[in-house]
């Protein structure tokens, strides 16, 4: 198996990410079986891939043919047993690890054996969902961001049992999406939501305790952090859901991660203030 080989692509879940993902794997080229529990959550997915794709006809950004053809691409469907003869699946339903590692129990059990299982969770330990499999060293994280089709990053999540082939792999898709990877080790919520969501969670905390109205907590990050969007605004983008499913995994396997970090102290007795005294997390000339 390499990344040439690949060239059908099974998505489970065609909701927010799910189909955002069907949508960049058929605009780069890749046949697409994207599946959900039912036909109306299919049909709603396939609508936002139309819109989308549309939005991007409407800006220049991709020819009308183009769009017709990634549509024609991929195949909507509600029974998992169509993603048979994928050459690589990539999972984006719910934050739910019972529910994921019986997606992950029936797709080894319907692909062929060297098919590679890739999981968009935000949180959920990957070697956990590779355990509910026969192939570990095939499983993988691949986090994408949301809206997909628009944010260039992809963390790249390694278990415990992945194989380097399947890194690889994993990267080179990325890439032929057009996307650019970082990789995190499977550590609860990995680089980006490990960071994220206790910030996300601030802003809904200083939002419930008076400290601003959320339009202002959200100005405030904004206009002061020169971030694209405040904690709330974000979080709405997200899904509530979504963001308590995570915190409540980073809140179990973290706990209570808000007193100053023991290295921020160890740096300031240091001297290393940061840009200010050339030294601080990175060195500055
Ligand atoms: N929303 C985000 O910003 C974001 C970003 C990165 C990663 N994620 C992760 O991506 C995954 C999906 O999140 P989302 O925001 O798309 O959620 P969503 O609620 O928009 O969509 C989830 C979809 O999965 C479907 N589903 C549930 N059980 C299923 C099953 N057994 N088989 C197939 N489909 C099933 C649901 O019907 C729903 O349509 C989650 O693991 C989430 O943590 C979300």
């Amino acid at each position: 198996m390499n990344i040439d080989s690949i060239e059908r692509i099974g998505v489970v879940g065609a909701g927010t990410m799910g189909n955002g993902i069907a949508q960049v794997c058929a605009a780069s080229g890749y046949d697409v079986v994207m599946r959900d529990i039912e036909p109306e959550f299919v049909e709603n997915g396939m609508e936002a891939i139309e819109d989308s794709l549309g939005r991007f006809v409407s800006k220049d950004r991709l020819s009308e043919r183009e769009a017709e053809e990634a549509t024609g691409r991929i195949t909507g469907t509600t029974d998992l047993a169509d993603l048979r003869t994928c050459d690589l699946v990539i999972e984006a339903a719910v934050e739910k690890m019972a529910i994921k590692r019986e997606i992950f129990t029936e797709l080894a059990e319907i692909t062929d054996e060297d098919v590679l299982l890739a999981t968009n969770t935000s949180t959920l330990s990957i070697t956990t969902i590779a355990s509910a499999t026969d192939r570990e060293e095939r499983v993988i994280g691949l986090h994408f961001m949301n809206p997909v089709p628009i944010m260039e990053g992809v963390e790249v999540v390694v278990g415990e049992k992945t194989a380097g082939e399947t890194v690889e792999i994993a990267h080179a898709l990325a890439a032929e999406l057009g996307k650019t990877t970082w990789e995190s080790d499977d550590k609860p919520g990995f680089v980006t939501n490990r960071i994220l969501m206790p910030w996300i969670n601030e802003g809904i905390r200083a939002f419930d305790e008076g400290v601003a109205s959320k339009e202002d907590i959200d100005a405030g990050m904004e206009l002061g952090t020169n971030v694209p969007m405040g904690p709330l605004t974000l979080a709405d983008h997200i899904g509530l859901d979504i963001c308590l499913d995570a915190s409540e995994t980073l809140y179990e396997e973290l706990g209570d991660r808000y007193k100053p970090a023991y290295l921020l102290k160890r740096k300031v007795d240091a001297g290393d203030l940061g840009k200010k005294t050339g030294a601080g997390f990175y060195e500055y000339e």
